[in-house]
């Protein structure tokens, strides 16, 4: 297990959303605090309706919170994520945000090694040739070397999970949000994507939360958060008696 560094990456501070209005009001999250440091990986996890994505949306700089803060470590100094102009926003979410949905979200037309050479594109990371040998790097290290020129309905469901995980590790990124990553394939290919994400955590130092109802996952992860009616708690990873 690696030292996880003592300083937060990014700090969740009294988050309060609610949807709706009049009597329909209703409060999604209520006061949630929670710290995500570099190097670790996190699992959230709640019932249906709890308020999980919610939380991910809101930390992510997707969704604004009604009220506290999102404070995102970037350069060395920590910043109101909410206080951003929108642009600034965008810009720190492509510079430091890596996303991985349940449905993949991959681009039809293009093949596994052009789904990461875009991001590099896109964010300015690398170009040409650059791009190309940092592509096909991170697919080596997930076993897609032999996948990289077939497009998402030529590759299995785990390895357009693996094409997407690629996808948001390949920049480096500091953040790492997956939202229900494994429940959309069998459990010999969930274990991959969660050995994957730990690594990227483990070994490239990034803050990931993953969102999950399966407590399978709790062997992968170094903290575990759960979320019931609004309100989060921390419990421990091995069960009392265990
Ligand atoms: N756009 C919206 N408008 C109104 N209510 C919403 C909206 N999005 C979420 N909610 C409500 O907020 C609460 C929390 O929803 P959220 O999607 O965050 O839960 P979740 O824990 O991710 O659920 P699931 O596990 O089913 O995906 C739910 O009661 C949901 O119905």
């Amino acid at each position: 297990m690696p030292a996880i560094a003592t300083t937060p990456t990014l700090k969740g501070v009294r988050l309060t959303r609610t949807y709706g209005d009049g009597a329909k009001r209703r409060a999604a999250l209520q006061h949630v605090s929670l710290d995500l440091f570099p190097g670790q990986i996190a699992l959230l996890m709640g019932p249906s309706g709890s308020g999980k994505s919610t939380l991910l949306a809101v930390l992510s700089g997707l969704l604004e919170p009604d009220e506290g803060q999102v404070l995102a470590d970037d350069g060395g100094e920590l910043r109101d994520v909410w206080a951003m102009t929108q642009k600034q926003r965008e810009e720190y979410r492509l510079r430091t945000t890596g996303f991985v949905f349940q449905g993949f979200n991959l681009f039809p037309a293009l093949n596994a090694r052009q789904q990461l050479e875009i991001v590099l594109n896109w964010g300015g990371y690398a170009h040409g040739g650059e791009a190309r040998r940092q592509a096909d790097d991170m697919l080596d290290r997930l076993g897609l070397t032999p996948n990289r020129h077939k497009k998402p309905a030529q590759l299995s469901g785990g390895e357009k999970q693996r094409v997407a995980i690629g996808r948001a590790l390949v920049k480096n990124p500091s953040f790492v949000f997956a939202d229900e990553p494994t429940s959309a394939l069998d459990w010999e290919n969930g274990q991959k994507v969660m050995e994957l994400l730990r690594d990227g955590a483990h070994e490239r130092g990034a803050s990931i939360l993953v969102v999950s109802h399966d407590h399978r996952l709790l062997p992968y992860v170094d903290v575990y958060y759960h979320l019931e009616d609004g309100h989060l708690e921390e419990r421990p990873l091995t069960p009392p008696g265990h």
